[in-house]
């Protein structure tokens, strides 16, 4: 990943078309978030599309995420872990939810193979009181994640706060990011208190409060991040 404490932009590929990840480059996204079950392919399509994907240049995220935090990933849950398990020779990193009941298995899968894991963990209703996230970190970290993510919905300006001192205190790589309107001026703060991975689109926004990478880039560039 090279400079690990440099906080990288995420560009969310959302549908399978080349030219939103060439935007998504020229407009800054350091990395590629491919949000397979937005895609709608096919097993062999979406490997076929991932392959011309890495031609790119950036790296590559591999998101299945299921309906119980914010996906669209039609079928059983079975079928959705060997869509992703299917996908890790091509990806740089995974994502796997905290909450997943075979996430131990994707992580050792995705670590024989060299794939960095984000273990991951969305509340699109509240941001959870101290100890709970402090908890869901220490949860992160046992079960042997490289980076956590936890995003949460934003119902107070407090909660920016103390998702900002997670960061600070985090004992391991972490991302926050502040969904709904009330975050969405956090969520380019979060990588000046050292999240690792901030999330912007390319065509348009796939989460409560979501900018754009072009955005994202343009204001970091102003604060000299
Ligand atoms: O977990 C996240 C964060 C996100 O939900 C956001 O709010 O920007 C966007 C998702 O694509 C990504 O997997």
């Amino acid at each position: 990943m090279g400079d690990e404490l440099k906080p990288l932009i995420v560009g969310v590929i959302d549908e399978p078309d080349l030219k939103s990840a060439q935007l998504a480059k020229k407009d800054g996204a350091d990395v590629l978030e491919a949000r397979l079950d937005l895609w709608g392919l096919s097993l062999e399509d979406t490997r076929r599309f991932l392959l011309k994907l890495k031609r790119i240049g950036l790296e590559i995220i591999g998101t299945n995420r299921w309906e119980l935090e914010g996906g669209r990933f039609k079928e059983d849950e079975e079928a959705r872990i060997e869509f992703l398990i299917h996908m890790l020779d091509i990806l740089d990193y995974v994502d796997i939810e905290l909450e997943c009941g075979v996430r131990d298995d994707v992580i050792r899968k995705a670590k024989e193979q060299g794939v960095e894991v984000i273990v991951s963990c969305h509340n699109f209703e509240l941001t959870p009181d101290e100890d709970e996230l402090s908890m869901i970190v220490s949860r992160m970290k046992a079960c042997g994640a490289d980076i956590g993510k936890i995003a949460t919905m934003v119902n107070d300006l407090h909660d920016c706060l103390r998702l900002f001192e997670l960061l600070l205190d985090s004992p391991m790589r972490l991302s926050v990011i502040t969904m709904g309107e009330l975050g969405r001026h956090a969520r380019v703060i979060a990588p000046i208190y050292g999240s690792a991975l901030n999330y912007g689109f390319v065509r348009e926004a796939v989460a409560p409060g979501q900018m754009s990478v072009g955005e994202m880039k343009r204001l970091l560039n102003v604060m000299a991040v």
